[in-house]
């Protein structure tokens, strides 16, 4: 018998329910799909400029405790509602972490925060939380990261994201030309733009690539092409923040020159916060007066918010605060209510 050349460095293997099973024991109700696709048509009409609505993108940076999150949904909704005319809320709600290095990499991954990854406990999880969210009438957003766990669960995604980490990727290029939502793609961490706008390009094609069929059989999937791509503009370690005025007018040039429409989201938090989650407050203050003096791309913003602000290391969850984010430090929900009215007035004056 000559030597084992293949499989030499994979301990465990699992099984891993299927997409099929987990959406026949957790399904999506009619209501739900139809507040989801109208969510969805919303969202691409604000991004082309046709719906005067900002798009608000707030939620902690990751979910670790489904309750807390859905106790924040439920007040994040209730602090914009008298703002319907101006904004169009949707809820962050993260499961797939990129890391740097290594860490924490998200409730599906790691549902019982005890590095037991216990994945199909956490793709339930996943699905329930975005069914509950669904259910109170917000439309969620979430990175895709996996490139097969969106089987999983992105019928229940409104706005999906492609993060700095992974939009050099072309796997990702791929899962977003196929994905039935607006997906945003990160400028990179360095703080290339170029990078995202060659993603957004390449995602408006029509790719074949392997994927997984919603009964689990390996298959080759071809897209149509995603036409509602756009730039996420979030700061990088090289250029540093990218929010301001003459970022974002390079960005709506940039992208102007590529033939595709000026239409920008920034992210206040990453790089362009620096991770000092106070300073998301500064980001909003400059987008208002940008959007005052007449700045039209921008169309939306990300806001990394929990219902306790800062962040807190990772522990058993019984002895964690509760409310508070094991990933990234968000800024609180009180912190965030000024921060809403502020950019609803922002758009009301610049009407
Ligand atoms: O948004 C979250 C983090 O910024 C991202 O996952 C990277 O985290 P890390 O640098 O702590 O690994
Ligand atoms: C990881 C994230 O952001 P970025 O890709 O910009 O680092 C995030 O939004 O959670």
């Amino acid at each position: 018998m000559s030597e084992r050349t293949d499989d030499i460095r994979i301990s465990r293997a699992q099984p891993l329910i299927t997409p099929w099973i987990l959406q026949e024991e957790l399904p999506l109700p009619e209501p739900e799909a139809a507040a989801i696709a109208r969510a969805r048509r919303d969202i691409a009409a604000v991004l082309a400029g046709d719906d005067p609505r900002l798009l608000v993108i707030a939620g902690p940076c990751s979910v670790h405790d489904p309750a807390a999150l859905l106790d924040y949904a439920a007040r994040f909704q209730a602090i914009c509602e008298p703002h319907g005319d101006a904004l169009l809320p949707v809820l962050r709600v993260y499961f797939e972490k990129p890391r740097t290095v290594i860490g924490w990499k998200g409730l599906i991954n790691d549902p019982d925060l005890d590095d037991s990854f216990r994945i199909n406990k956490g793709l339930h999880l996943a699905r329930r939380v975005l069914l509950d969210v669904a259910a109170l009438g917000l439309p969620a957003a979430s990175e895709f990261l996996d490139t097969t766990f969106g089987q999983y669960y992105a019928d229940l995604v409104s706005f999906g994201a492609i993060g700095a980490r992974t939009v050099e990727s072309q796997v990702h290029r791929e899962l977003a030309s196929g994905l039935s939502m607006p997906v945003g793609f990160k400028n990179g961490t360095s703080g290339k733009i170029g990078v995202a706008i060659d993603a957004i390009r390449s995602a408006s094609h029509s790719h074949w690539f392997p994927s997984l069929t919603k009964e689990g059989t390996p298959a080759v999937l071809q897209s149509s092409g995603n036409p509602h791509c756009h730039l996420i503009l979030r700061g990088g370690s090289d250029t540093g923040p990218n929010y301001h005025p003459e970022a974002v007018q390079a960005a709506a040039e940039a992208l102007a020159k590529q033939g595709l429409p000026a239409s920008v989201i920034v992210d206040c938090s990453h790089g362009n916060s620096e991770k000092d989650p106070a300073r998301q407050a500064q980001v909003v203050s400059s987008l208002c007066d940008q959007m005052e003096q007449g700045q039209g791309a921008i169309r939306g913003v990300m806001l990394e918010s929990h219902l306790v602000g800062g962040n807190q290391p990772m522990a058993a969850p019984a002895a964690l605060a509760y409310g508070q984010s094991i990933t990234d430090a968000c800024l609180s929900l009180e912190d965030t209510a000024p921060l809403l009215q502020q950019l609803a007035a922002a758009v009301r004056r610049s009407a």
